[in-house]
């Protein structure tokens, strides 16, 4: 049985940052630019200390021309650094933005495009937070922090050059007994960080996927009285959430031993300072440069420090957006052979020794052997769980056989690229999937999104006029939240005119299971007849009516098919209970 990729549910975190940068190539002239900014905005800040400190030696020699000049070089210092820093803010989050929009539009893709196999394999709760809530933390960190952390790396840069150039000694001495250990508490913390937050953020991911699956699931736990045990389910989750926060909160705690280091330090640095100035070995501007300098050194590595919590919580999640977006489980490999191909409109399907299991490894189809001429009425049945859905999304391509294949004139489906396969073959699920808006508007999902003429015509072709002028609103009706104010036999109606707009060569219907109204009943029975007049249509037929419609009857027992009978001139077949 071939193996579905699943996503972590810690992702691996190693190089993100790396792994992130072919996503930032589009973006690298705006990046480049908002970095001059930013380093200029650094710039202005590192060059403080050393303006104050020349104005303090002007003081020292009373020299007032100097004096003055430097009041003017610090005055448009500050204004030039208030502004700068204000643009690179603007410019930051400008790109960092961009960068976000096109991580979360990929995202989207990638799951619109990903196997069906691998969406069934997750939790739908947990895909939603990896393309929702990992994208908007990372937003909220590109908009909040970012800027503050890109600029305060490139000052404290500049400042440390500052010191050096000032007095080496003591820069030795800050650089050998201070540095040291606020790094070694900033790694500790960085440490403790990873695994407290990353265990955060799927401790929420698990309870986000319960609260999505608790709205699903509403009607099973108001109605089978599973309440009290999901409930039990939901608190144990919610505890779990709570007792990461709290280690979060404990190694964020952990930090402010960088905040004692750098008090102690600058005592250290005033009184060292002081008595060098006092032995005439450093004059008076020198040691107010040191000791304004060294503050920004440390009052950047501690807002800094405090920054990289955030970092970590953006680097979590990015690592989980990135595993869903590298990882192959959810890669439809691409089209190979056929990629060119442009197949006939109308032609045979054909599986060949197809067997397919889903996860626990049992095999439910194995050695399906079928083939459908071009304008053959197929019925199939076989009684709950022997696989005909299975067999149906097989057929259009939704999944991909575990061995043998499924040809179209001759092509293995896998070869074909997706939107020609989407064409070739059709496929009206048992629940057909409606979205807010009216009944054009949800017929108008299909490729090629027909203008209202089209629509229409589609309606009238099907015999489906007078249906649709029935309703309140004709085709402009409003289907509800998801289509709630349609019936299941409307749901595919909808579903036989969208694929009617499609054309496609070979249509396969999953039958609804629900109880039809006589008159749906008898909408869907006239669809499926003009339909059938132009393709093959195979039909996972529940109800004897539609069997009767058929020429040809398959029946899935025993994980395999068999060709029943010629339908039509006998009693149907339909789905037996075991
Ligand atoms: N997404 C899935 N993941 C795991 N197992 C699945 C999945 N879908 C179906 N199955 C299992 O595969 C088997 C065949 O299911 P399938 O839905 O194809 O049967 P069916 O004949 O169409 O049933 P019904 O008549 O009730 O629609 C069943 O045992 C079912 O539990």
């Amino acid at each position: 049985m071939a193996e579905t990729v699943m996503l972590a549910e810690q992702a691996p975190e190693k190089h993100v940052f790396r792994r992130v940068l072919p996503y930032l190539r589009p973006h690298r002239a705006a990046l480049a630019g908002t970095l001059l900014v930013v380093l200029a905005c650094a710039a202005t800040v590192a060059a403080l200390p050393p303006l104050v400190g020349r104005a303090a030696d002007a003081i020292v020699a009373r020299d007032r021309g100097a004096l003055t000049a430097t009041v003017i070089a610090l005055a448009v210092a500050v204004v030039a650094q208030i502004g700068l820093a204000r643009w690179s803010e603007l410019l930051l989050m400008r790109a960092g933005e961009r960068v976000v929009r096109d991580l979360r539009e990929r995202a989207v893709e990638r799951l619109a495009h990903a196997p069906l196999r691998f969406l069934e394999a997750h939790r739908t709760g947990d895909l939603l937070r990896r393309t929702t809530g990992e994208v908007a933390e990372l937003a909220l960190f590109v908009r909040r922090d970012l800027p503050n952390l890109v600029v305060i790396s490139a000052t404290l840069l500049l400042t440390a050059v500052t010191l050096v150039a000032y007095s080496w000694l003591l820069t030795l001495v800050v650089a050998v007994v201070f540095v040291p250990p606020a790094l070694l508490a900033l790694r500790s913390f960085r440490r403790g960080a990873e695994e407290a937050f990353g265990g955060q953020a799927a401790a929420e991911a698990t309870v986000a996927a319960t609260l999505t699956e608790t709205l699903t699931a509403r009607e099973l736990l108001q109605t089978s009285g599973a309440l009290p045990a999901w409930l039990g389910r939901v608190r144990r989750e919610n505890r779990a959430v709570v007792a990461a926060a709290r280690r979060t909160a404990r190694v964020e705690v952990s930090i402010e031993v960088v905040s004692l280091i750098e008090g102690a330090a600058l005592a250290v640095l005033l009184g060292l300072g002081a008595w060098l100035a006092a032995q005439g070995s450093l004059g008076i501007g020198a040691v107010v440069v040191f000791v304004l300098a060294s503050r920004t050194l440390f009052e950047g590595l501690g807002d800094g420090s405090q920054l990289i919590g955030e970092l970590q919580t953006a680097r979590t999640g990015l690592a989980r957006l990135l595993d869903l977006l590298e990882s192959p489980g959810a890669h439809r490999a691409d089209a190979g052979a056929a990629a060119d191909a442009d197949p006939p409109p109308r032609g045979e399907l054909r599986a060949e020794g197809v067997a397919f299991g889903y996860l626990d490894g049992t095999p439910v189809l194995r050695g399906v052997d079928l083939a459908f001429a071009p304008g053959d009425r197929v019925a199939v049945v076989g009684v709950t769980g022997s696989g005909k859905t299975t067999l149906g999304k097989l057929l259009a391509g939704l999944y991909r056989p575990d061995t043998g294949r499924i040809t179209y004139c001759g092509t293995d489906l896998r070869e074909l690229p997706g939107p020609v396969l989407s064409r070739l073959i059709a496929l009206v699920p048992q629940e057909v999937h409606i979205v807010t808006g009216s009944v054009a508007d949800n017929l108008a999902l299909v490729p090629g999104s027909p203008g209202r003429a089209e629509i229409a015509a589609a309606v009238d072709r099907l015999g489906l006029r007078a249906w649709a002028d029935g309703l309140p609103d004709g085709l402009d009706t409003g289907v509800g939240v998801r289509g709630e104010r349609l019936s299941a036999g409307e749901r595919q109606l909808i579903g036989l005119a969208r694929a009617a707009l499609i054309d496609p060569a070979v249509l396969v219907l999953d039958e609804a299971t629900a109880d039809i109204d006589p008159a749906t009943a008898g909408w869907v029975e006239r669809a499926i007849g003009e339909l059938c007049a132009e393709r093959t249509l195979v039909v996972i037929a529940h109800r004897p009516a539609t069997v009767e419609l058929l020429a040809r009857t398959v029946r899935v027992a025993d994980g395999t098919t068999t060709e029943a009978a010629a339908a039509g001139a006998r009693p149907a077949p339909t789905t037996e209970r075991p």
